[in-house]
């Protein structure tokens, strides 16, 4: 979708209405934090990007927030109102928090409100990527910063996730229950352009294409046909296929050998989990569902799900939602902010302002307000040169 028009209404989340200056860009922000440490991160997020837009001249946010979540599904027996996909259409992005509740079973949760949305706005390409932040170490021992430097890219509209299958004779000894993988040839060929595009502008232009061909001999098979179709038009990309056992293997032992990674939707799920604790915690990975087409607005959250086990303790880890709101910048064409963000937030971890899932010993709210006050001192020093 196109940006707003550069002067127009600007309503903050205070509700404080007024009028974007001329030059400004002006960009309406859906927010959706739904369920356990959603809200949390997603208010964190907020607030940063709400200190970029004040401290830069470049851009404005207009934020509504929509309590789509499983409290709604509680009271009203659904996840989204009738006419969501309407609503969210009249937006530039999607800010989303996580989904899924400890009484709600999770394929209810999930394809109530994730699936519910990305699939149908056609958002077909979740982009992963990953590597260590400053002030922070992966597990692995001999893993310095930048010999982990990841973009996984997950086929995000059909795959394991088409949604293709069904039950039987439910809980009678011959029951009976399908699920079934649907690799269609417009649902792979776009993923593998966007990959081999997403290789290419990376210095490295690498791509490793996952597959389990060997086991899966039609769909996978498949998979790697078109990957070989589509790399003729990329003969500057360096392609390599990989069997997922063994891409785990690869990403523990020899990390710096991968760039960009292309892969179906639930392997690169599993991937993208391994590859954000490869690189310190699972609390800092952000993901893009990306709309390439931009018909439809693109979503943004961070790689985690609700975290029932940390709710409201006030330790989440907002890193995932400061990368992922700096990833929404870059799509929305604000490259100073987006970049500006990231070295606010790795200026904070290198200072050793952590949530225990980095070892650090501060809360949710006081690595925000330490990224607060960095984005401020980086803006005010950028605005003197
Ligand atoms: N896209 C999504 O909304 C999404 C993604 C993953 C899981 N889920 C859902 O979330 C629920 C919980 O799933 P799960 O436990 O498998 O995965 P999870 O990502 O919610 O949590 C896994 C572990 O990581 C920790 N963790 C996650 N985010 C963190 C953060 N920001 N800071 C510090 N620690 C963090 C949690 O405390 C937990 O120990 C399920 O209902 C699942 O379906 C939703
Ligand atoms: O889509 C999924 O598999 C889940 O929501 C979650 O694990 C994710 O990664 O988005
Ligand atoms: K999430
Ligand atoms: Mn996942």
């Amino acid at each position: 979708m196109a940006p707003s028009a550069v002067e127009t209404k600007v309503v903050d989340s205070s509700g404080t209405e007024g009028i974007a200056a001329p030059g400004r860009q002006s960009y309406k922000i859906a927010s959706i934090p739904a369920d356990g440490i959603g809200p949390e991160v997603i208010s964190a997020g907020i607030t940063v990007l709400q200190k970029l837009s004040e401290e830069l001249d470049t851009f404005d946010l207009e934020f509504e927030h929509f309590d789509w979540s499983s409290e709604r599904y509680r009271k009203e027996g659904k996840y989204l109102p009738d006419n969501a996909l309407e609503i969210v259409k009249g937006f530039d992005a999607i800010l989303f928090g996580a989904v899924g509740a400890p009484d709600v079973p999770d394929h209810i949760s999930l394809w109530g409100l994730r699936l519910a949305l990305c699939q149908p706005l056609q958002q077909y390409a979740n982009v992963r990527p990953t590597r260590i932040l400053r002030g922070t170490s992966s597990p692995l021992s001999n893993c310095k910063i930048g010999d982990l430097d990841w973009v996984i890219i997950r086929e995000n509209s059909e795959g394991e996730y088409a949604g293709h299958g069904g039950t039987s004779h439910m809980d009678e000894a011959w029951s009976v229950a399908t699920e079934v993988s649907i690799f269609t040839r417009h649902g792979t060929e776009r993923i593998m352009r966007f990959a081999f595009e997403t290789a290419r502008s990376r210095p490295r232009k690498k791509l490793t294409v996952v597959t389990k061909s060997n086991a899966q001999r039609n769909g996978m098979v498949f998979w790697d046909r078109v990957a070989t179709q589509v790399g003729k038009d990329y003969p500057d990309v360096e392609v390599d296929k990989m069997l997922v056992d063994a891409m785990t293997t690869r990403m523990v032992l020899k990390p710096e050998s991968i760039d960009t990674v292309v892969a179906t939707n639930l392997h690169a799920d599993i991937l993208s989990d391994l590859a954000a604790a490869l690189a310190g915690s699972i609390g800092i990975a952000p993901t893009s569902n990306l709309d390439p087409t931009r018909k439809n607005p693109s979503m943004f959250e961070p790689i985690h799900g609700s975290a029932f086990d940390i709710t409201g303790k006030g330790v989440a880890n907002p890193v995932a939602t400061f990368w992922t709101a700096s990833e929404m910048l870059l799509w929305l064409g604000q490259k100073e902010a987006a970049t500006l963000l990231m070295e606010a937030v790795e200026n904070v971890t290198e200072a050793g302002v952590k949530t225990a899932d980095l070892n650090g010993k501060s809360g949710t709210v006081e690595v925000t307000d330490a990224v607060s006050v960095e984005i401020e001192k980086l803006a005010r020093r950028g605005k003197k040169v």
